[in-house]
């Protein structure tokens, strides 16, 4: 479990997180949702230290990250596996090392032991045998998961995902979320995933937390969110002209 307590961040002016605190469960999607500038991948980047909130801590099964030193830090680091908007893939790196990048990072293993943990990973994204091919020669979905595979190279207990959907077609979409929601029941990862795609809420939306102006505004679950009578996530919720209609029935 991840626990988050009354984290502020502020960029000069612009007070963006406001006393933010949650819990984010192991084995569960758990997601960050809200409108754009809500400070959703700032609250993101304050969890994994990419930011320094002003005030608050984010705390690791007990263990305050905020408080740590560096060192201690790295400890935690190697138990994150990330997924970054457009999937931040190296450019100049064939899917292969892309997979082996945290690998050679964090550990001493020798090349068989990482070309066969690579090779499990790709695997587990249904994408075995392209080891070879280079980012560019992957379409939008495959790069994804290729990222996911990266992800879960170092064996994560946390899984921090950001817009998994941007750029996808509503069906691979749906692949993409199903992959998550599996890979987080199969190994038990605390994953939180930050969207706006209301497809993402309704299909893995587990646990969810809304923000608005700074606040955690509203949580619950994805059977509990069409009924709320909040009227900010109200208005969230159903500003597509889909979500209008299923309302409607
Ligand atoms: N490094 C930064 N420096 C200054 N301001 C920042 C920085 N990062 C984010 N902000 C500001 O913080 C606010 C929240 O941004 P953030 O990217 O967290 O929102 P978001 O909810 O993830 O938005 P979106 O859904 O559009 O990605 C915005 O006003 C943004 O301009």
């Amino acid at each position: 479990m991840i626990e988050i307590r009354n984290i502020h961040k502020t960029f000069g002016e612009n007070h963006v997180l406001k006393g933010i605190s949650a819990e984010f469960k192991e084995g569960m999607c758990n997601l960050i949702i809200g409108g754009s500038g809500s400070g959703k991948t700032t609250l993101l980047k304050c969890m994994v230290g990419l930011h320094e909130p002003e005030e608050g801590s984010v705390i690791y099964d007990g263990r305050d990250f905020t408080r740590m030193n560096f060192q201690s830090r790295i400890e935690i680091r190697t138990e994150i596996g990330m997924l970054f908007q457009g999937s931040a893939l190296f450019d100049s790196m064939n899917v292969e090392d892309n997979i082996m990048f945290p690998i050679n990072m964090f550990t001493d293993q020798n090349h068989k032991e990482k070309l066969e943990r690579a090779n499990f990973c790709l695997e587990r994204v249904n994408l075995a045998g392209k080891n070879k091919l280079f980012p560019a020669e992957l379409s939008g979905g495959m790069k994804k998961r290729v990222g996911i595979a990266r992800a879960i190279a170092m064996n994560p207990k946390y899984l921090f995902v950001d817009e998994p959907n941007s750029g996808l077609d509503p069906k691979t979409a749906i692949v993409i979320d199903d992959l998550i929601q599996e890979l987080t029941e199969e190994y038990k990862t605390t994953t939180v995933v930050v969207t706006h795609d209301m497809n993402s809420v309704m299909g893995i939306g587990e646990n969810i937390i809304f923000l608005h102006e700074g606040k955690k505004w509203w949580e619950g679950s994805n059977k509990e969110i069409s009924q709320t009578d909040n009227a900010e996530l109200n208005e969230f919720v159903f500003a597509s002209k889909f979500m209008q209609a299923l309302q409607k029935k």
